[in-house]
């Protein structure tokens, strides 16, 4: 238990072990962004329904142009309304939106046409299905458009009004339990003592379920002792779908929550070649996933973003996909041999090069609020300037 796993083991561990921990629930469309899709959506009309106009013009058979020919107007569609039959050798108004007549294959736009008294004449011969939006152009009936497991976001919640559905199944919104440890922990408001430093992971962990589109059940803080932690791990027991936790989890007699977790449950991993981050610690307690993030800050938050996202993401019944990344080129060297797989804090210059924050320290969070991102680097490489790592936007966690 003692050897250190790579990054990808640890990945996959966290990933084949993780199960759905939500039921589904049917709520009002209007409600559901940020939800998670618990049944494929599949449309069941065409959208567009009918062959409709792109252009306010004159709708005609383009077989029917003739260079001078003036056109007799037989109808006008305005959208909303249905057209009739195209009566043979003549155009109908149109309006941006409106059915196509059948007989009619193409729209000639306003601005191309000529007034000629009551009847209206064409410069220019149009093509066969100009200005025409085809019936499902957008989506067919029987075509799914949205597959369980996505996040609902505010374009889907118009995708789906085009499809006039007012409903949608998706899973209950999973319940997160944060336990933060540390004597030395007081929280935001009071006043420091010696010693004393304030609470950030709480706060920061907490808003990162939240934005996650997680519900945070619960946040505990217990003090640098087994039973505190015990106690405060079978209060979240109670109520929570998943439980994270920060700090403890090192090798110092100050840090329990490992023994603790051994006692109540399993432990499947402890320690992971990575930087920063390495003491994480994934338990399963009465059948709930359990992660134990490191408590330097970084490294809690460096964690929470490559692990416990993931987790979370499964739990709730979403797709278990990494952050989308690019390649980037390094703007520094940096020659000393990297042991564990880094994340470095990075922002990308002008130049469109990464550079690496100056304080990479695992205690330090500014230098996180002042980068774009990370470059991961792995072990048993080097960074040479001009060599290309792979990017991860902060935007995409
Ligand atoms: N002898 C060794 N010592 C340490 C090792 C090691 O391998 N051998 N690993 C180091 C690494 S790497 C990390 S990371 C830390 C992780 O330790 P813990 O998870 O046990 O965390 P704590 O000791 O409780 O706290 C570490 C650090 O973070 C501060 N902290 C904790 N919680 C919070 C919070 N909620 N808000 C703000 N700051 C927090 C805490 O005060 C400590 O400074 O262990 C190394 N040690
Ligand atoms: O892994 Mo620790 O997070 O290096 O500081």
């Amino acid at each position: 238990m003692s050897t250190m796993l790579t990054f990808e083991d640890a990945l996959q561990e966290i990933k084949q072990s993780a199960t759905l921990r939500v039921v589904p629930q049917t709520i009002a469309l209007s409600n559901a962004a940020g939800r998670v899709l618990a049944k494929d959506i599949v449309a069941d009309i065409f959208v567009p329904p009918h062959d409709n106009s792109a252009m306010d013009g004159y709708a005609l058979a383009s077989g029917d142009w003739q260079a001078d020919k003036a056109f007799t107007i037989s109808q006008r569609v305005p959208a909303g309304q249905s057209a009739q039959p195209l009566v043979p050798g003549t155009c109908a108004r149109i309006f941006t939106g409106a059915n196509i007549p059948s007989g009619a294959d193409t729209v000639i736009m306003q601005e191309d046409a000529k007034c000629v008294d009551d009847h209206v004449a064409f410069a220019h011969p149009p093509k066969k299905g100009d200005n025409i939006r085809p019936k499902g152009q957008d989506m067919q009936a029987g075509q799914t458009v949205i597959k369980a497991g996505e996040k609902i976001s505010p374009m889907h919640i118009g995708l789906l009004s085009s499809l006039g559905i007012t409903n949608i199944t998706v899973y209950k919104p999973l319940r997160v339990g944060i336990l933060t440890t540390g004597d030395e922990l007081i929280p935001a408001g009071e006043t420091l003592k010696a010693g004393q430093i304030y609470n950030s992971n709480g706060p920061m962990l907490k808003a990162l379920v939240t934005q996650a589109g997680h519900q945070v059940e619960q946040c505990l803080h217990a003090a640098d002792s087994p039973e505190d932690t015990e106690a405060a791990l079978k209060t979240l027991l109670q109520s929570c779908d998943v439980i994270l936790s920060s700090g403890g989890v090192s090798v110092g007699e100050e840090d329990h929550v490992k023994g603790v977790l051994e006692k109540l449950g399993t432990v499947h991993l402890w320690k992971i070649a990575i930087k920063p981050g390495k003491p994480l610690v994934h338990a399963t307690l009465e059948g709930i996933p359990f992660l134990g993030l490191p408590g330097n800050p970084s490294s809690t938050l460096v964690t929470y973003h490559w692990f416990a996202r993931l987790l979370l993401s499964i739990c709730s019944g979403q797709k278990a996909e990494l952050p989308p990344s690019y390649l980037v080129d390094a703007g520094f060297n940096r020659t000393n041999p990297i042991q564990r797989d880094e994340f470095l804090r990075v922002f990308i210059g002008q130049d469109g090069l990464a550079y690496a924050h100056p304080q990479q320290s695992s205690g330090a969070l500014l230098a996180a609020c002042e980068s774009q991102g990370y470059l991961h680097v792995k072990a048993n490489t080097q960074i040479e300037y001009g060599c290309s790592y792979s990017f991860y936007p902060f935007s995409g966690f």
